[in-house]
């Protein structure tokens, strides 16, 4: 068996077909992973060993394949083993997958990693990467400041430790891999012959683009094309307001046409020109050269037509309080800053503004209720998203008329 040399936090369905895949490709390493909190996916896991089946969905056909590269799984809610598991001087590596809500200050992902790197210190157990791969813009830079801002409030020295021996590392992530359904599970273990209670539906598409240190060695990711940069910035950038942006997009405006999962969003022609637009103002503030953005949009465009992969917008609906000043805002403040009305970006606010009236996919976000509250005044819901913008008359008679546009089209 792989010995455990990585941990990770957050046993979903991305870690099972990211990087839980790309670690399959390097067998001196193995992952133990937790869930948050809950007992039910560890349980089914440790059951068939963390075997699991990776079901790479193209547009014609599957290839099915089985990943053994997790080796052990815990409920999150069992610390001790998760102190002992980040104090073990095997282990070098711990990855994170908790959604982009969880890195609040005194969050979850804070409040973990601080407990295991303080076992970590009093084992005397050396350096160690910590490597985010949720859809937040510098995810390292944000987990390496909740972690200090939290350590040096309970002990000092641990935060100096800290400082001399955690690397945190930036990535962008990327690989659509819906929540896998009861009868994704059936399906599954018709074609399987076995009963895996624990597979995973993804897309083929992959990419892992990392920047920052591994002091204590990592598996060689680059056996299945993840890329070691410099800067993640403008890869990022790319993926977090074209990809996501536009999903944020087909999620509030297309589910409020009656869509359900993005293939059918992306195939009403009103929703395309909309995602199309908001890509024009989008591409605007990605640093990277033409011919690049226009074949990821392109690529994008197959991807998120592909029919076989049900990805519903309900499920990317979720925490857009979270999730919109992250994929939108930059552009909107941008393209205002420099004079324009950028009216895909206002629309994808304007949807969401419907959205938390009660229109299309329904609200799952714990941060939503004062927006809720607000939700009838787009001035108000503003300046609390945006206090900045809050003043701008044009922007908030555009967001106006976009929710009045939305309204007749329902
Ligand atoms: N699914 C994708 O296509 C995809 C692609 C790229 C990046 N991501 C990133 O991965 C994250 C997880 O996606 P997923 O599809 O695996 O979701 P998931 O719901 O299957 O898994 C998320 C895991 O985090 C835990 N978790 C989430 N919020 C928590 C909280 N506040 N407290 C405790 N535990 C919490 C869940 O219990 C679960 O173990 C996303 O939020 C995103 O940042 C996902
Ligand atoms: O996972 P979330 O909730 O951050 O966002 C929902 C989707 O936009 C996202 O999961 C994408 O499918 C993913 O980022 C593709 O790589």
């Amino acid at each position: 068996m792989r010995p455990v040399r990585v941990v990770h936090l957050g046993l979903g369905g991305f870690f099972r077909a990211h990087q839980a895949w790309y670690t399959g490709f390097d067998e001196e390493w193995g992952i133990a992973a937790f869930t948050g909190r809950s007992a039910g996916l560890a349980e089914a896991l440790t059951r068939q060993d963390g075997r699991y089946t990776l079901v790479v969905r193209g547009p014609d056909s599957d290839d099915l394949q089985v990943q053994e590269s997790v080796v052990a799984a815990y409920a999150g809610s069992d610390a001790t083993t998760w102190r002992s598991l980040v104090a073990d001087p095997a282990v070098s590596v711990v990855t994170i997958t908790m959604t982009e809500a969880a890195y609040a200050p005194d969050g979850v992902v804070a409040d973990r990693l601080v407990a295991g790197l303080s076992a970590r210190r009093l084992a005397g157990s050396g350096p160690i990467a910590i490597v985010s791969c949720d859809n937040l813009p510098g995810n390292g830079e944000v987990t390496a400041r909740v972690v200090h801002e939290l350590a040096a409030r309970l002990d000092p020295a641990l935060d100096e430790w800290i400082s001399a021996h955690v690397s945190f590392v930036t990535t962008m992530v990327d690989r659509i891999t819906p929540k896998t359904t009861d009868s994704d599970v059936r399906e599954v273990a018709e074609a399987d012959g076995w009963a895996d209670a624990a597979p995973v539906i993804t897309e083929p598409y992959t990419e892992w683009i990392l920047s920052g240190d591994f002091p204590a060695g990592r598996p060689a990711w680059e056996r299945g094309g993840a890329r070691f940069v410099d800067d993640v910035v403008p890869h990022e950038t790319r993926k977090l307001l074209l990809l996501n942006g536009g999903h944020s997009l087909l999620a509030y405006a297309g589910s409020a046409r009656g869509h359900e999962t993005v293939a059918e969003a992306v195939a009403d022609p009103d929703c395309r020109a909309w995602l199309e637009q908001w890509w024009d103002e989008a591409c605007r503030h990605v640093p990277l050269p033409d011919d690049e953005l226009t074949a990821y949009r392109a690529a994008l465009l197959e991807r998120f037509a592909n029919p076989r992969i049900r990805h519903t917008l309900a499920q990317i609906a979720a925490d857009g309080s979270q999730k919109i000043p992250i994929r939108v805002l930059p552009v909107l403040r941008a393209e205002r800053a420099d004079g324009r009305m950028p009216t895909g970006a206002v629309r994808i606010l304007a949807a969401w503004i419907d959205h938390l009236r009660g229109f299309g996919a329904p609200v799952s976000d714990a941060g939503a209720q004062p927006y809720i509250e607000r939700a009838g005044s787009v001035r108000e819901v503003l300046s609390l998203l945006a206090p900045d913008l809050d003043g701008d008359q044009d922007l908030i008679a555009e967001t106006e008329r976009l929710v009045q546009e939305s309204k007749a089209n329902r």
